[in-house]
């Protein structure tokens, strides 16, 4: 019987478990903290769970518009009960995939992981786990998957204290919302906190290093949410790289590399995460790490050490759970024999949770406008949808790529308060190689926002009979 250990319990580690276990093999996985890994703890599901409750505020805004009368204050925001709802899901949730997890028969171990091979290049690996009482067992293992995760970077001049310096993992210890909080980068997690406290009524001022917010996505995508946070007040610096924050009497003090400050009542670090591989002993066994600390895979999940798989944030492919999830099972079915398909990330679906959402699957617009990526282009506002009409909706767009001769979808992007679930017809088309005019011919309820996906097949297609 395959002997594997998997080292960390979040998305990649877990996954990999259960199909390791689902293939007969005998599989320990060992866990520092809980299970689901940070992803469930500390970051996505916290993340999205706080948005809920910060979307659920923002559903009163059209209130009058509609007709709806809201009252004449604002609406109120009960945050403890919003903190114990996320606190709540995530040790439940946690709970969940361990009791999976055990009754697919894995042994799970609490403690530290570490590879402790006597000597680079042996068949079998040996991984030492150091558990809370300090006591080490050592296990032998045919297969080891490193599934550590990552942690949030820490700037040395900004030292988070949990008070008023924090990272996104202490937010929810706060007991009030923040009179004005300043948000430290523009990337996805930046994007994420800076538009849901936005809209729990919060002051928000995002400082970003880049020329604008959400510097890897859809530069139109980024712009509708530049509108989003100008309409709401929330300010945002560019071309602001902060040096370093220090508190003061009332609050924070941001300071700039050019000089200038920001005051604030606290900050939020969101400058991006670090792979957690420095302690985990790849010396022992010859992996080098890459740059950034990152361990470098290929796209079955080996790492270059026969035997020795990675997966998730620690590889630094594209930190998402979903990508995590999937980099674990294909190591496992690679390491035990099965069929299996190399990753490919041009079909991930991607989501950023701000208000609105903005989806993303396949080729990116930028690689087309550097003739990176022939294509066909289409951009769709939503304010033409007859449904986004009747919601009072006014921002947001779909935009559909397809192969300029076949009419092939290639990728594309929505900008819409439920962009997450409306990429997926277009994923569905991005993963099957489905045309626009499988998209053009498929019937979308009317009227629906969905309508604006098959609206744009149809109007790629119609250029095709021009050509
Ligand atoms: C704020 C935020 C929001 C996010 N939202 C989303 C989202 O909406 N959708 C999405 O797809 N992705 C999201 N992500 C990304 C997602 O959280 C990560 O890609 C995902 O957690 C990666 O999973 P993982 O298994 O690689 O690592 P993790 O989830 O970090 O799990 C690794 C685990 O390994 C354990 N560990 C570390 N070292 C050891 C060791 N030596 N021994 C034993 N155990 C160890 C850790 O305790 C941890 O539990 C978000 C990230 C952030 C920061
Ligand atoms: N919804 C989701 O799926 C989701 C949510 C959050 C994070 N994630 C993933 O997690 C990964 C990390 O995202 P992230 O946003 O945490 O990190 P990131 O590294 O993508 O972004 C950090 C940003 O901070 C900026 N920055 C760094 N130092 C700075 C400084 N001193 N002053 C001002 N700005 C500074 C950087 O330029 C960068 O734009 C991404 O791959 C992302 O996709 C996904």
């Amino acid at each position: 019987m395959t002997r594997i250990v998997i080292m960390g319990g979040g998305p990649a580690g877990y996954e990999a478990a259960l199909v390791g276990a689902q293939h007969g093999a005998d599989v320990t996985l060992v866990e520092s903290d809980g299970l689901g890994g940070a992803c469930v703890l500390y970051d996505c599901v916290p993340s999205k769970t706080f948005i809920a409750s910060a979307g659920a505020r923002s559903a009163f805004r059209n209130g009058p518009e509609l007709g709806i009368n809201t009252g004449d204050g604002p609406i109120g925001v009960e945050l403890p009960v919003v903190h114990g709802r996320v606190k709540g899901l995530a040790l439940a949730q946690s709970a969940d995939i361990r009791a999976r997890v055990q009754r697919e028969g894995v042994r799970i171990m609490n403690g530290h992981a570490r590879l402790c091979d006597d000597a680079p290049g042996l068949a079998q690996h040996r991984v030492a786990v150091r558990g809370a009482d300090g006591s080490v067992e050592k296990l032998a293992a045919d297969v080891v998957l490193i599934a550590t995760g990552a942690n949030p970077r820490i700037l040395p001049g900004a030292q988070p204290d949990g008070e008023r310096i924090l990272t996104w993992r202490q937010i929810y210890d706060l007991p009030q919302l923040p009179e004005h909080l300043v948000v430290i980068g523009s990337g996805v997690t930046g994007a994420e906190f800076a538009s849901a406290y936005t809209e729990m009524g919060v002051k928000v001022t995002v400082v970003s290093s880049r020329d604008r917010i959400l510097p890897h996505e859809d530069a139109d995508a980024a712009a509708v949410l530049e509108d989003v946070f100008t309409e709401r007040g929330t300010a945002l610096f560019k071309h602001a790289r902060a040096d370093k924050v220090e508190r003061t009497a009332g609050g924070v003090k941001v300071f700039l590399a050019d000089g200038r400050t920001v005051e604030a009542s606290h900050a939020l670090m969101t400058v991006g995460s670090i792979p957690n591989t420095a302690d985990i002993g790849l010396d022992k066994v010859g992996i080098e790490a890459g740059p950034g600390g990152f361990v470098p895979v290929d796209r079955v999940s080996r790492t270059t050490v026969p035997g020795i798989y990675a997966a998730g944030d620690c590889t630094g492919l594209l930190m998402l759970a979903s990508v995590a999830a999937m980099q674990g099972r294909i190591a496992m079915w690679h390491a035990l024999g099965q069929g299996v398909q190399p990753i490919k990330l041009k079909t991930v679906a991607a989501n950023v949770f701000t208000h609105p959402e903005i989806a993303t699957v396949g080729i990116s617009q930028q690689a087309i406008d550097a003739g990176e990526v022939p294509a066909r282009t289409i951009m769709l506002p939503l304010a033409t949808n007859a449904r986004a009409k009747m919601e009072g909706l006014r921002r947001g767009f779909v935009k559909l790529f397809c192969r300029p001769a076949t009419g092939v979808v290639i990728g594309g992007v929505v900008v819409a308060p439920v962009a997450s679930e409306l990429i997926t017809p277009i994923a569905l088309a991005v993963q099957n190689q489905l045309t626009v005019e499988h998209l053009a011919y498929t019937f979308s309820v009317y009227p629906s926002l969905s309508g604006s996906i098959t609206e744009a097949g149809r109007k790629l297609m119609r250029h095709d009979d021009l050509d």
